[in-house]
């Protein structure tokens, strides 16, 4: 038997390894065994106890025996046979006769890798070796070891054995349940051994043998374990090992394969992108296309004529297509470069919309959907004549003005609900222009209008460039809303020099938005504006504005304006404009004098539609025979609505008379106020204090109550120091005002108040207490008083002319200055009223007290 040593692991009995040897003794000692036909040829195998290198790639390297170093090697080994070389030709019983690939020029065997069944254990016994004659290889002493096969007297108790049995067959399982070869294996093993419970001593063995990644010193404990269940633990340890490593690799395993299929997945869809593009002709990843067609469109834009697209811009988008060009497409500058691109681009450059020159068109536009306004209707038709006139001429003057807007913007003043928004779209239609409505109430940030610059992530254009873009033309008319709401809070600058560079007709054509940075003539642009209060729009904005202010409406243009306009569209719009349905003129008299008062006719609007949307439900609820709820049900015969059957459908009416005082008493007067939301009565009310002990000489004070703001409580003090004054000169030893204080309230203290215009109501009110008079019973005035007595102009005087026939009053008193606003209302709101225009408060006072001439009366 040749000894050798293994270098890496032990072989255990039952299995076949192979060996492959590359030592020129070992080879020729082995080689000439083999040569000898007779008997076969048996190793002594013993481990090499020395540690195995931790290279993960010691398993490569080729020799695994080398000659037998008694000093490195376990005692207990395994006796192996030679079955046959891999690629030799089996000569006899085990022996083999080498090819000539395996012999090197000279004859001799470079490597010899060898087949070898294991048979048994075998102990090495003598220490002393002995040398062969002919070789160099020592001789060894060996015991063998019986027979491997499991006997109950030898090892140990069953049951335990029995239990390690079954593990060790799950074990089998778990082992080879992912590795199809080795199942086989352990089929053909399983075949051998007869049984379901194959020996536990030869399974063992298997197991050792199976175990691919077993290290060497754990082989070599199952190779010494001659007890049936320490072999079955050290064979278990092994298997447990190898199972933890198995689901290591498997969990590896398929991480890699996850990524892989993630990777793949992308991959795919890319490439189907990518064909879907060229498809599209979009080709490619986009860049190149969208780089040609960049430069197309840019070719196009100069060929456009000298002036349509500016130097700045046309440069700009070369610098940028070409920057874009060296990008890569998932850089953020390119994005950045391409939406900026894109903007310039989509810019209307050079297109207009052809504009209407016809008056007529331009007068049915504006008739057909908005009563009255008729000084607006006036200011676009004189604006169309304008542009009409002067189209077909072509002197340089004229080339400058065509298409410029109306020199000045017009900005629509007035109330809220009285049709500014809505009339800006017609006469958007009215010219032929595409209509663009921005709001700015609130706008306190400089860029909405201006644009972001483009360092900012996410920057945009302002609103007159996304205008532009909208509306694809370079002509819209855009109608800025609530100009009066503009915030000056100033923390992101000022939008209202912003609005004033869009706006300047002077220096519009030079537009230079932030984001773009190149100028954009916005001189063909129309602009409007709308506001509800012109104090609040910044001055040099208004300077450049003609305002065209728009009144409230009153009770005969509302209701115009309800049956002309507002119930057909809400009928159209319920469906129910099917001629079955009627909404009656007192009806709708009653609407505005009980429920809608307000100036505009939004609130009316919504009333309406709330009568129509019921009545729809009603309809719809006969048709299909539903029974509706007790608050829902119709409560009368048919589909008109009337005055009477008018609170089925919205309620009880809000308002029920504007008068308090049938014959207001001593110290109170009827005065007219007016605000965004339209006229009202307000009354002044005086009464003196009385103290317990009063003693003469000591008033002079004066309590004021109802929520008046600051410049009202100064015209009470005004009012004061006049009254007193006039009592004077009228009754001059009156000492009423030395004497009293006195308290002066406006009701509706929950509403704030505030203007000068009841500053002769106030006087009036203050004379009447310290006189001891009352006041006409029907009269109502308004008018600044100034501390000389002068009576002062006011606002409003259509609103608060409405206010006051609603209140009942005949008789009024109006600031002179006021006489022209007079003249020019309409005739119905003039009728039976006796009015009397004031210069300064004596004439105030002849008329409220009824008193000729009152400072030559005493
Ligand atoms: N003279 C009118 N003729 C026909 N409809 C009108 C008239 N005035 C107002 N309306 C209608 O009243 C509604 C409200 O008008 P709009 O929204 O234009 O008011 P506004 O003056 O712009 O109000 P705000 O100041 O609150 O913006 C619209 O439906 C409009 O059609």
């Amino acid at each position: 038997m040749i000894p050798i040593t293994l270098t890496r692991k032990p072989i255990l009995p039952g299995t076949i390894s192979s060996l492959t040897i590359t030592n020129p003794t070992l080879i020729d000692t082995i080689t000439k065994s083999l040569e000898d036909h007779t008997s076969p040829t048996y190793l002594a195998a013993f481990a090499s106890n020395e540690p195995a290198s931790s290279s993960p790639f010691n398993h490569i390297n080729a020799e695994n025996a080398r000659p037998f170093d008694p000093n490195s090697s376990y005692v207990v080994g395994s006796m192996v046979q030679v079955h046959s070389i891999p690629g030799a030709v089996q000569i006899g019983p085990g022996n083999v006769e080498l090819q000539d690939e395996d012999v090197e020029a000279g004859g001799d065997v470079k490597e010899l890798t060898l087949l070898v069944i294991c048979h048994r254990r075998i102990n090495l016994n003598s220490p002393n070796l002995s040398t062969s004659s002919t070789t160099s290889i020592p001789q060894v002493n060996v015991t063998h070891w019986g027979p491997n096969k499991y006997s109950p007297e030898t090892c140990g108790d069953p049951s335990t054995v029995a239990a390690l049995t079954t593990e060790l067959l799950t074990q089998v399982r778990e082992l080879t349940i992912d590795n199809p070869a080795m199942r086989e294996s352990a089929q053909s093993f399983f075949n051998k051994e007869s049984g379901d419970k194959p020996d536990v001593l030869k399974l063992c063995d298997y197991l050792g043998g199976l175990v691919a990644g077993a290290k060497g010193p754990d082989v070599q404990a199952v190779l010494e374990a001659g007890e049936a269940s320490d072999r079955c633990e050290a064979v278990l340890k092994m298997c447990a090992q190898e199972i933890k490593a198995i689901e290591v690799r498997r969990e590896i395993k398929e991480k890699i394969e996850r990524s892989i299929g993630e990777s793949n997945r992308k991959f795919v869809l890319r490439e189907m992108i990518k064909e879907i593009q060229s498809e599209l002709g979009e080709g490619g990843d986009g860049k190149d296309e969208y780089v040609k067609r960049g430069r197309k469109e840019l070719e196009r834009l100069k060929g456009l004529g000298k002036g349509v697209v500016g130097e700045e811009a046309i440069k700009a988008m070369e610098t940028e297509i070409d920057k874009i060009a060296s990008l890569a497409p998932s850089s953020s500058e390119y994005n950045v470069s391409k939406s900026y691109i894109d903007t310039l681009l989509s810019l209307p450059w050079g297109i207009s919309s052809p504009e209407n020159y016809s008056i007529a068109f331009a007068q049915e536009v504006l008739d057909r959907e908005h009563y009255g306004m008729e000084d607006v209707k006036s200011a676009i038709l004189e604006f169309i004549a304008v542009q009409s006139l002067n189209k077909d001429k072509n002197t340089e003057e004229m080339e400058d003005k065509k298409g410029k807007g109306m020199g000045k913007i017009i900005c629509l003043a007035g109330p809220p609900g009285v049709g500014k928004t809505s009339i800006g779209k017609s006469i958007a239609e009215s010219l032929g222009r595409e209509f663009y409505r921005f709001s700015v109430g609130g706008l306190s940030d400089v860029s909405e209008i201006k644009g972001h610059r483009r360092t900012y992530v996410g920057a945009m254009s302002g609103k007159p460039i996304q205008c532009l873009k909208t509306t694809s033309v370079s002509n819209p008319l855009i109608l800025i809303d609530e100009i009066d709401k503009l915030s000056s809070s100033g923390h992101h600058g000022d939008p209202a020099s912003a609005l004033l560079e869009l706006l300047d007709p002077s220096q519009n054509s030079q537009f230079r938005d932030h984001y773009l940075d190149v100028p954009v003539d916005m001189s063909d642009v129309l602009f409007m504006c709308t506001a509800n209060q012109l104090e609040y729009i910044p001055a040099p904005l208004l300077d450049r504005m003609e305002v065209v202010q728009l009144s409230g409406y009153d009770v005969p243009e509302k209701i115009e304006i309800a049956e002309r306009y507002l119930v057909p569209k809400a009928m159209r719009e319920a469906g129910v404009d099917n001629g079955k349905v009627e909404i009656g003129e007192d009806a709708i008299e009653s609407l505005v004098r009980w429920y809608c008062r307000e100036a505009g006719v939004r609130n009316l609007e919504k009333h309406i539609q709330k009568i129509t949307r019921k009545i729809a439900l009603h309809l719809v609820a006969e048709e299909g025979g539903v029974e509706l709820k007790e608050k829902d049900k119709k409560k009368h015969e048919g589909y008109a609505v009337t005055e009477d059957n008018l609170s089925d459908y919205v309620g009880k009416p809000i308002f029920t008379t504007d008068r308090l005082y049938e014959t207001p008493p001593i110290g109170t007067v009827m005065g007219l106020a007016w605000s965004s939301m339209g006229g009202s009565a307000l009354y002044i009310e005086s009464q003196k204090v009385v103290k317990t002990t009063e003693k003469l000489g000591e008033g002079g004070g004066i309590k004021v109550t109802g929520n008046l703001k600051e410049v009202m409580k100064e015209s009470v003090q005004i009012a004061h120091t006049n009254a007193r004054r006039i009592l004077n000169a009228y009754q001059s030893g009156n000492s009423f005002f030395d004497d009293h204080n006195i308290h002066l309230h406006v009701p509706e203290g929950a509403t704030p108040k505030d203007g000068p215009s009841a500053g002769i109501t106030m006087t009036t009110s203050l004379l009447s207490l310290a006189l001891d008079r009352p006041a006409r019973e029907d009269i109502a005035m308004t008018g600044e008083i100034s501390l000389a007595g002068l009576v002062l102009r006011i606002g409003g005087v259509k609103e608060k002319v409405i206010a006051a026939r609603r209140a009942g009053t005949t008789c009024l008193v109006l600031p002179e200055g006021n006489m022209r606003d007079w003249d020019e209302l309409p005739d119905y709101l003039k009728e039976g009223m006796e009015v009397h225009f004031a210069e300064d408060y004596q004439k105030v006072f002849e008329v409220a007290f009824m008193e000729e001439d009152f400072l030559t009366t005493e």
